[in-house]
């Protein structure tokens, strides 16, 4: 997909959102795990239920790579059904794969031609010709982690290399590579602070940033520092809508949080002008 039709697509359904599928046996409701395929049955109504409140989904792997053959099948499904049924959603992978070139290219393959994902979350740490073979795919996206939400970011991503803090560091030399205008960037939403000096940076790339619910970020801290007049910014909750309700009206509540969601959007796309 063209970033273009991304704008277009949050312009026209006034929302930002990204759901996360991170799809948990031990957290869908009981009643579907007699169903034959139980994470596709959830993703399924997960998005008929979300589809007019978000513009992305993002399937988390490890939640599918955790039950097996069974969890890829169920991705697959999940990637056909959404190509198929509501092509205008951007989709992402977050694999955060990163490799030596050679390796890279069979990630890039996998989830770009194969399961036809518009993006995939990668991992900066073994540098540019780990990130190239993702780039040299057309209309395709490639997110690198810059800083992410977790506590463990401290560790590395804030420590200074060069003068600078590393996560301005991969900002910065990313924007050398070849195809760097189909790179994306990972931000916290527990970070939102940094963003003011995130876009001085990158001040017009999109930003995928999770970590609005259940690991407390601020979606209106998020908006006042990260938010450009193309918007820039895909805002991902995942249990916080996913798991909004354990019993048969699991879709509805589902629906019901994504459009709250949607409503503070649109309140912060009306500050734009758009
Ligand atoms: O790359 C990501 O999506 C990601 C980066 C990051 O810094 N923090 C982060 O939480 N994530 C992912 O975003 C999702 C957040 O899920 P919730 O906390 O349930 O909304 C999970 O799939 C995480 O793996």
């Amino acid at each position: 997909m063209k970033i273009d039709q991304l704008i277009a697509q949050i312009r026209e359904k006034k929302t930002f959102l990204c759901v996360g599928l991170d799809t948990d046996l031990d957290k869908i409701p009981e009643h579907l795990l007699k169903e034959e395929d139980p994470i596709f049955a959830f993703n399924k109504a997960i998005i008929d239920a979300t589809h007019q409140f978000c513009v992305a989904y993002k399937p988390n792997i490890a939640f599918y790579e955790a039950y097996g053959l069974k969890g890829w099948k169920a991705l697959e499904r999940t990637m056909e059904y959404l190509n198929t049924e509501y092509p205008e959603v951007f989709t992402i992978a977050d694999a955060k794969r990163g490799d030596i070139g050679n390796t890279s290219t069979r990630y890039a393959k996998a989830f770009f031609e194969t399961l036809n994902f518009d993006s995939i979350t990668i991992a900066p740490y073994m540098g540019k010709d780990s990130v190239e073979p993702f780039l040299a795919f057309k209309d395709k996206h490639t997110i690198l982690l810059a800083l992410t939400s977790n506590q463990g970011a401290f560790d590395f991503q804030t420590k200074q290399v060069n003068g600078q803090e590393l996560y301005k560091e991969v900002l910065a030399t990313s924007k050398s590579y070849k195809n760097a205008e189909n790179l994306m960037y990972v931000v916290g939403a527990t970070k939102a602070s940094y963003l003011s000096e995130v876009r001085q940076i990158v001040p017009e790339s999109f930003l995928l940033v999770p970590g609005v619910g259940a690991q407390g970020g601020n979606l209106q801290e998020v908006c006042k520092y990260g938010i450009t007049k193309d918007i820039g910014l895909l805002v991902n909750s995942s249990r916080g809508i996913l798991y909004a309700s354990q019993g048969l009206d699991f879709a509805k509540m589902a629906g019901d949080k994504a459009k709250s969601i949607q409503k503070e959007m649109e309140i912060e796309l009306n500050k734009l002008d758009v």
